[in-house]
């Protein structure tokens, strides 16, 4: 399965400690993240992931794009709720676009847990 992680920037160590609790299954997909937010999980775990640029540059789109053509199956994106974002129109734009092509997408903590469990029992 093809795996996308995204954080923003006071998200990533919830991110990077979901990613290193689950490490084993992660290793076992595909992974793809933003620019900082790979690089940043792939120092801490070493697992291999496809970087694309970083979110305020245009990697949102660029995932947004996997995703229309059916290349994502799933995505972790820890988005920040209190703080603006310069390319929030990216960001829902990629959310967007996981509706359009029903892609399920963990926005929290909370549903990340329920999402790994799925896909750990192959339920995705
Ligand atoms: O801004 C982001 C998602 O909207 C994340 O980008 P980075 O992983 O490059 O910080």
């Amino acid at each position: 399965m093809n795996i996308a992680l995204i954080a923003h920037d006071k998200k990533k160590d919830d991110l990077l400690a979901f990613v290193a609790q689950h490490k084993e299954v992660f290793s076992q997909h595909e992974l793809f993240a933003t620019g900082t937010t790979g690089l940043r999980i792939n120092e801490l775990t070493d697992l291999p992931i496809h970087r694309f640029k970083s979110g305020p540059l245009g990697g949102d789109q660029e995932i947004g794009a996997r995703i229309a053509n059916q290349e994502i199956n799933v995505v972790f994106f820890f988005r920040d709720p209190l703080t603006a974002q310069p390319h929030e129109p990216d960001v829902s734009a990629l959310i967007r676009l996981g509706d359009v092509y029903q892609i399920p997408i963990a926005t929290n903590i909370g549903m990340a847990k329920v999402l790994i469990n799925a896909i750990i029992r192959n339920e995705v």
